[in-house]
């Protein structure tokens, strides 16, 4: 039986991956398998010694203590475009606010008092302060070229703007996702000089945070849009409301309320609703179920931010070995030799490695007894051994 303890709220349609008859899922367990969820902080909470894997149903990780699980050996999990489709749609909605003033001018009128003759006169004496512009020929730059910034940057063309973008990191997959009429900017500063409104959708990470500042908002065009759809902090609020304050920021469309933009007219903060539909929901939380039960039924590893790759069919009847090493010479001569040494002949290995990380699945001709992984999970380097019947 494995134990999923499970955070946030996570679709059923996820959840039922799991197979009741060796899978229990709970938002109280006490000593999990694994963990799946959401955007709840788990830097804030103890992970248990027994937890082999973690899932985030969703794209970010920064609420996730990477680091410290890669030093346990403990794979993290994501849905890699999962809830990209969500998260565009509602940037392009976003785009729309901002250009045609929407939200204050629904407040205006939703705040009209007496006969539809006195509306209709204050109406047509007050819309001049709701006019807005058109998107064909502005200039949209996007920073971060991922699973989300490719849709938005090809949603935006379709629309008839120019679209700048900006990711040093793009990667192959994405750059032939993306449509070949974006431009290329060089670094973020060159994008802001160039866009009339800017979009990020870069991770939360110790490069991005406050990406979007006070230098480079004044370098910007007077009149910017910023939208902001991937996480509070790749802005620096203050400088944001500086700029609106001088007016030389128009808007600020962003997912992320927060006491200081609470109450300002040209800010318009959604609560957190990016992946908030029913399709991205369900999308995300099968994906990451999938993959976390992969891992836990065969030591298979398919998207996790921290681990390599490592997908190998069962083969034979006998037991697979996974191991998670400090990605170091002769880690693959020792954890062979500790299974050659106990007359286990192997049928099958794969070993890959992640950065400072390395894991290896090894599949053995009988079953492989605790002595010997003992003795490999004895040897320097090793953090983390697994036996699979
Ligand atoms: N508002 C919401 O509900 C949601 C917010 N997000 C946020 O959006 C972010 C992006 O999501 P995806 O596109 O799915 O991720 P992704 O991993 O597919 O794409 C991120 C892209 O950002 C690029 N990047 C990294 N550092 C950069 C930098 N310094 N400058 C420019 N580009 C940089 C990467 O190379 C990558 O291409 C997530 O990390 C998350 O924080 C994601 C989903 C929902
Ligand atoms: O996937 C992401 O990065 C998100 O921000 C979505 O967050 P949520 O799953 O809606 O709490």
């Amino acid at each position: 039986m494995f134990r999923i303890l499970t955070f946030n709220n996570i679709s059923v349609k996820g959840l039922e991956r799991f197979p009741r008859d060796h899978f229990e899922t709970s938002s109280d367990i006490a000593h999990p398998d694994a963990i799946m969820l959401r955007s709840h902080k788990l830097q804030e909470s103890e992970v248990a010694d027994t937890v082999l894997a973690v899932g985030r149903a969703g794209a970010g990780v920064n609420n996730i203590p990477v680091e410290a699980m890669s030093r346990r050996g403990v794979p993290v999990f994501n849905a890699p475009g999962a809830n990209a489709n969500a998260v565009k749609e509602l940037t392009i909605a976003g785009l729309f606010l901002a250009a045609r003033n929407i939200c204050q001018a629904w407040d205006f009128a939703r705040a009209l008092e007496g006969s539809d003759q006195q509306i209709n006169a204050e109406v047509e004496a007050g819309k001049k302060r709701f006019t807005g512009f058109e998107l064909p020929g502005r200039t949209l730059g996007v920073i971060g070229l991922g699973a989300i910034g490719v849709e938005v940057a090809n949603a935006a063309m379709a629309l008839g703007m120019k679209v700048v973008g900006y990711d040093p990191q793009i990667t192959v997959h994405r750059a032939w996702q993306l449509s070949s009429q974006v431009e290329q900017a060089h670094s973020v500063d060159e994008l802001m000089s160039r866009a009339d409104v800017v979009t990020i959708h870069a991770p939360l990470n110790e490069a991005t945070r406050g990406l979007i500042n006070g230098s480079r908002l004044a370098a910007a065009h007077p009149g910017l849009t910023v939208l902001n759809f991937a996480r509070s902090e790749v802005v620096d609020e203050q400088a944001i409301l500086e700029a609106l304050d001088r007016d030389h920021l128009r808007a600020y469309i962003c997912d992320f309320p927060s006491n200081a933009l609470k109450g300002r007219g040209n800010v318009i903060a959604l609560p957190h609703l990016g992946a908030s539909t029913v399709e991205s929901q369900e999308n995300c939380a099968v994906m990451v179920a999938d993959q976390l039960r992969e891992y836990l039924e065969t030591g298979n590893i398919r998207n996790a931010v921290n681990f390599p790759e490592v997908v190998m069919p069962r083969g034979g009847k006998g037991n697979r070995l996974c191991v998670v090493n400090a990605n170091v010479p002769n880690m693959l001569g020792r954890i062979s030799t500790a299974l050659a040494e106990a007359g286990l002949n192997i049928d099958d290995m794969y070993n890959k490695s992640h950065e400072e990380l390395a894991y290896t699945v090894v599949d053995v001709e009988g079953a492989i007894p605790e002595s010997v992984v003992q003795a490999i999970a004895e040897v320097e380097g090793v953090l983390r051994v697994r036996v699979i019947e």
